[in-house]
């Protein structure tokens, strides 16, 4: 009886909660302020790169911004652009791959910038290289940095969080972390593997009561930030991975962070890209992927980054 009755209750629920994201989907609610907010933003000091457009949006949302980067010259570019838009910034060089370097830095954050609320892991590499070619440094270099840094920046931060029962975890991860191609198993294990922590740690909060506590899943297609550069797939096909602008990216994830938006896919349609990748057959995914040239996107990308390789070691 008792199984009956709850199974009533959640069967209400749902009804309710599907109500409720159908008017939220068509009437926007009210963006949450951040004026008050420490937002904490890894990977802030590529110039074209998404974390430094995160911090200059929330910098004219009135945030205050502590910036991480292990390039200490960009990033303090990047706090000069914060300061310009009037908002408070500091910046720290900070490996969020080491684990030691990340602990003695929110150390120093505490003390000098206050109690961090809002956290956005950003920061993330790629090797570049098939997996046979990859030294083992490089491969664990890419799961500390894309996965690894999630775990001790969560550790350094949620506890505050929950204490005050208020704060919001953004993990970037990627539409790569929802479903994988060829060339780039060090990334997908990455992402794949801080989609688990992201999602893990989403119901750890629910389960808890910890509903002050956002997350946030930022899932964007490839994006025009010199990272995946050559990436593209059957050239007929061209428009249907046209790169996002980094702008455009970053405004999408903002209005969605401040919507408290569990899970972002940018464009939409990779939403269905990863339904579809539960539903059909592995043939018939494989066989998709071979049409679709996705088998081989990953290909000029590669042939991009030896060349760049070769550059640099010739000292060209
Ligand atoms: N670009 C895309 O197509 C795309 C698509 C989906 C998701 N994403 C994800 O979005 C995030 C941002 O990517 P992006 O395209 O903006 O890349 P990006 O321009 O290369 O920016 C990443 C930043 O992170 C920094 N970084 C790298 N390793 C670090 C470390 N160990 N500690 C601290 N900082 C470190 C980089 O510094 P250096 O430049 O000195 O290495 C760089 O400033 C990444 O997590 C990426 O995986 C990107
Ligand atoms: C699966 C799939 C597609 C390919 C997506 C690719 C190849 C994405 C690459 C993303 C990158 C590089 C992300 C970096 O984190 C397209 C859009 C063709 C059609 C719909 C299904």
């Amino acid at each position: 009886m008792g199984v009956l009755i709850d199974f009533l209750l959640l069967t209400a629920k749902v009804v309710g909660y599907i109500i409720q994201s159908l008017v939220r989907w068509i009437k926007r609610p009210a963006e949450k302020r951040v004026t008050n907010e420490i937002c904490l933003i890894t990977g802030t000091a590529s110039s074209k790169g998404l974390g430094r457009r995160f911090a200059l949006e929330l910098a004219q949302k009135g945030a205050t911004l502590v910036l991480w980067d292990i390039d200490t010259d960009g990033n303090e570019k990047t706090a000069v652009q914060v300061r310009e838009l009037g908002a408070k910034a500091y910046a720290y060089t900070c490996d969020v791959s080491q684990r030691e370097d990340v602990y003695n830095t929110a150390e120093r954050v505490r003390r000098e910038a206050g109690d961090v609320t809002v956290l956005i892991n950003n920061a993330g590499v790629v090797a570049g290289k098939p997996i046979l070619q990859c030294s083992d440094e490089l491969l664990e270099r890419t799961m500390k940095t894309n996965c690894y840094a999630h775990f001790w920046t969560v550790k350094a931060f949620l506890p505050k969080m929950m204490e005050l029962d208020h704060g919001h975890i953004v993990t970037i991860a990627g539409s790569l972390g929802l479903f994988a191609t060829a060339c780039v198993t060090d990334y997908c294990a990455s992402k794949f593997a801080v989609v688990g922590f992201h999602e893990a740690l989403s119901h750890q909060l629910k389960a808890n009561r910890i509903n002050g506590v956002k997350t946030t899943l930022v899932c964007p297609c490839l994006v025009d930030t010199g990272m995946f550069t050559g990436c593209r797939i059957r050239q007929e096909l061209d428009g249907l991975l046209s790169p996002l602008k980094p702008d455009d990216c970053v405004k999408t994830a903002m209005k969605g962070i401040l919507n408290n938006q569990p899970i972002i896919c940018i464009p939409r349609v990779m939403y269905f890209a990863v339904v579809s990748k539960h539903l059909l057959p592995w043939d018939v995914q494989v066989l998709v992927h071979k049409f679709l040239g996705i088998d081989k996107c990953m290909h000029p990308f590669i042939r991009q980054r030896e060349a760049k390789r070769h550059l640099v070691a010739t000292g060209r």
